[in-house]
């Protein structure tokens, strides 16, 4: 079974593969985290923030990298021209790579621990890497059982922001926490639509992703839904009382929310057209969460 390829120049072809826009989705829950904790200690390390940015950074290059290499075993990728596995003919050169920004990424979060005197931020982002590398890594490849939105919440959300603020504070945070369900909903969205295009090739290779569990149709239905919970939940969080009212603010990318609903809705069993979704979801998610984070600055101020 194989999916018409999707043609690209060459240049075109490795943006495609490296995904410079996708890398919006490590910065994030860094600076949520940072945000709050300004919000509520109106104190901000900028050392300790840019070196957990360039790390989480490399650990998602890590990552994607190490997601080449062992999408290449299963031959899921065999379609995928802009796999830096297939572009470069050269998977051991991508794995050493990738390992190279793990080391760098986790050398990061070192020097962050040891400016703390702390193993607190450490100990997280290797659970992080721990859940990222079971996502795609063999023998456990949790993914391919359609697991890799319920990690992808937890190590975006929770685990990637509760460390951001910590290794701003050293303490814990309930708002924080909140926050965290935010972030964590809006990214798992975002590999839940990079996978309607793949339908024929998930199931030819095994993988249930949730898209083939469901059906496109579907999935579609639980997009709007879930997608529209990330406003309803940043709403009830500023009733309550635990988000400042400027958090309003994130409402402001609902446009990037409908365009990514109506994208889906209309192409959603089009693989050629619904392949560029997952761009449209980073972006909701780069525009929420910036603001999001805007709205806990603009509070402290
Ligand atoms: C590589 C990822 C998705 C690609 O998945 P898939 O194989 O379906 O896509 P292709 O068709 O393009 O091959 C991302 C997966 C994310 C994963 C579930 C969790 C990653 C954890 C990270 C290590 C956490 C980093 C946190 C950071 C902020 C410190
Ligand atoms: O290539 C992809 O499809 C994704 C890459 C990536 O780094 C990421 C991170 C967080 C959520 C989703 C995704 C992807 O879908």
């Amino acid at each position: 079974m194989t999916t018409k390829l999707i043609e690209y120049p060459n240049t075109k072809l490795w943006m495609a593969a490296i995904k410079p826009p996708m890398y919006s989705v490590a910065i994030m829950p860094i600076w949520i985290g940072g945000a709050v904790a300004f919000a509520e200690t109106k104190y901000f390390h900028p050392a300790v923030f840019s070196t957990f940015v360039a790390a989480a950074v490399f650990i998602l290059a890590w990552e994607n990298l190490s997601n080449d290499v062992f999408d290449s075993e299963t031959g899921i990728d065999k379609n995928k021209a802009h796999s830096l596995v297939n572009l470069t003919g050269n998977k051991t050169f991508i794995f050493w790579l990738g390992n190279l920004f793990l080391v760098l990424g986790l050398l990061g979060i070192l020097s962050i621990a040891w400016w703390q005197q702390d193993l607190t931020v450490v100990g997280i982002i290797l659970l992080c890497c721990v859940l990222g590398y079971m996502y795609q890594g063999p023998p456990f490849r949790l993914g391919y059982q359609g697991l890799g939105e319920v990690i992808c919440f937890f190590c975006f959300g929770p685990l990637a922001v509760t460390a951001a603020y910590y290794s701003q504070t050293q303490s814990w945070s309930w708002t924080s926490l909140a926050a965290s369900v935010i972030v964590g909903i809006v990214t798992s969205l975002i590999l839940f639509c990079s996978h309607f295009h793949q339908v024929k090739d998930d199931l030819a290779a095994g993988k249930r992703s949730p898209i083939v569990r469901l059906g496109t149709q579907k999935s579609a239905q639980l997009l709007l839904w879930v997608g529209g919970s990330i406003y309803i939940l940043a709403l009830l969080f500023v009733l309550l009382g635990i988000f400042p009212t400027w958090t309003l603010l994130s409402l402001i990318s609902l446009p990037y929310a409908l365009k990514l609903f109506r994208h889906v809705w209309e192409y959603h069993n089009q693989p050629e057209k619904v392949s560029n979704c997952k761009f449209l979801a980073v972006e909701m998610h780069f525009w929420s969460s910036l603001l999001l984070g805007l709205g806990f600055i603009l509070a402290a101020s």
